[in-house]
This record gives C-alpha cells, sequence and structure tokens, in this order.
C-alpha cells in the first residue's frame, strides 16, 4: 500500500499549503501509470481541479489518453515540450504527467515552478532505458521530489521481482516505443545474463 500524500493530508490543499513533487518510478510493467491514474483518480474524487499531460510522441495505445498496460484509461493533453505545461496547467491544483523520461530536461524546472506555485505535480517515468542507463529527466526529477515511489515488475524470465526492461530487439535507438512484443520486465540478474554492456554503441 503506498503513502498518498495529498489524501493523507485531508485530502484538500488548502489556501496556505504549499504544493510538491511525487515521483513514480520503474520499470515497464511495474505499475507506474496505474499508480498515476489511481491517485489523479482519487484527487478528483476529493473535488481537486486535474490536468494530466503526456508527451507528444507517446501515441502507443492512444493518441491523448493515458493508458495503462491492462487497459485503465484517463484523459491526457498531449505536449511536444515540458514547457507548453507551464501553459496549460491555469488554476489545477494537481497536474499528472505520464511516460515522463521522453520530455526534455526543462521537465525538471516546469515542475519546481508547479510545485512552487502550490500545485501537487505527480510525475511517472522510467528510471533505466533498455542498456540500464538513467533515462531523461526521471534521475533529477527524483532528486527534487518530496515523494518518490519505485515500482516493480514480474521479470518474465524466472519470476521474481523486476527493475529492468529487457528489449527484445537488437534496435540501438534510445527512444523506441513498443509493449510485450518489444520488452519483457527483467531482474538485474536475467537483464545482464542477456546484455553485455560492452556491447554499447
Ligand atoms: N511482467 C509484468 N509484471 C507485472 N505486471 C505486468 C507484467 N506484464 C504485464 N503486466 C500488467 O501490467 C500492469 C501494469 O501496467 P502499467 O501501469 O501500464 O505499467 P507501467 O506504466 O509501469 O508500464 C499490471 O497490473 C499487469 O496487469
Ligand atoms: C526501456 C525503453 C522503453 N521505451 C519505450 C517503450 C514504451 O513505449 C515506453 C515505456 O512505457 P511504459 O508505460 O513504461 O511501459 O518507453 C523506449 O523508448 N526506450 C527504452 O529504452
Ligand atoms: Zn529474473
Amino acid at each position: 500500500m503506498f503513502i498518498e500524500p495529498g489524501i493523507d493530508q485531508g485530502g484538500a490543499m488548502g489556501a496556505k499549503s504549499s504544493g510538491w513533487i511525487e515521483v513514480i518510478c520503474g520499470s515497464m510493467f511495474s505499475g507506474k501509470t496505474e499508480e498515476l491514474i489511481r491517485r489523479l483518480n482519487r484527487a478528483v474524487i476529493a473535488n481537486q481541479k486535474v490536468e494530466i499531460f503526456k508527451p507528444a510522441i507517446d501515441t502507443r495505445y492512444h493518441d491523448t489518453n493515458v493508458v495503462s498496460h491492462n487497459e485503465n484509461s484517463i484523459r491526457s493533453t498531449p505536449v511536444q515540450f515540458a514547457d507548453d505545461i507551464l501553459l496549460l496547467t491555469g488554476n489545477s491544483d494537481v497536474v499528472g504527467i505520464d511516460e515522463a523520461q521522453f520530455f526534455d530536461k526543462e521537465l525538471v524546472a516546469v515542475s519546481r515552478k508547479l510545485a512552487n506555485s502550490g500545485k501537487r505535480v505527480i510525475i511517472a517515468g522510467l528510471d533505466m532505458d533498455f542498456e540500464g542507463e538513467p533515462f531523461g529527466p526521471i534521475p533529477a526529477l527524483m532528486g527534487i521530489a518530496e515523494y518518490v515511489t519505485k515500482v516493480r515488475a514480474i521479470c518474465m524470465k524466472c519470476g521474481s521481482v523486476a527493475s529492468f526492461s529487457y528489449r527484445l530487439s537488437a534496435t540501438k535507438d534510445k527512444v523506441m516505443l513498443g509493449e510485450k512484443n518489444v520488452y519483457e520486465a527483467r531482474c538485474r540478474k536475467c537483464f545482464y545474463e542477456d546484455f553485455d554492456p560492452k556491447e554499447k554503441l
């Protein structure tokens, strides 16, 4: 069971309370999007004004909605640059951002500005890429966040808990959209059994 800061503090963000940043990170299939949707739905139930964003390049399941692997879904606004989020958040109380690994580093400054202006910012994204390296702005966001939740999947090779996303194709591009056809969740042992860091370009 995760601790849910906003709800634990009474559900509402009082006039005097400042904002904060929550990061939900982990491998693919670890439940990041499910957990993001769960927190956002509860904020809606608490009558808070919620805005949700995702990078425009993430068209894997749906052009606009944020969709989890088990088909939970919530409406969102696709944006090209992190800066666009500032223009679109207006008087919202809670800002949700999915697939944040695809945003530029500017997302760090944007999230700080949103939280400093009193908003609750909930960010979900991959902490590591297919080579086991830190992914985009996520590590920096973990550094400035008040709350970090690292979720884990099930290793598809041995059934243990998984923190790595193993790419089944030989493609070396950092960005390659896909799901079970291209990636599987793996534990450390099973990831490095089949991935040789020396082969990196
Ligand atoms: N290897 C796996 N480990 C855990 N869950 C998995 C796995 N493969 C598929 N799933 C499904 O994926 C769901 C999580 O999806 P989602 O929240 O979209 O994950 P993420 O956003 O972290 O990729 C789980 O509830 C489960 O139904
Ligand atoms: C590891 C890795 C993943 N991707 C892509 C694959 C998916 O489209 C998303 C991750 O989605 P999820 O909600 O976390 O399942 O990212 C990539 O482009 N590069 C990578 O190294
Ligand atoms: Zn394993």
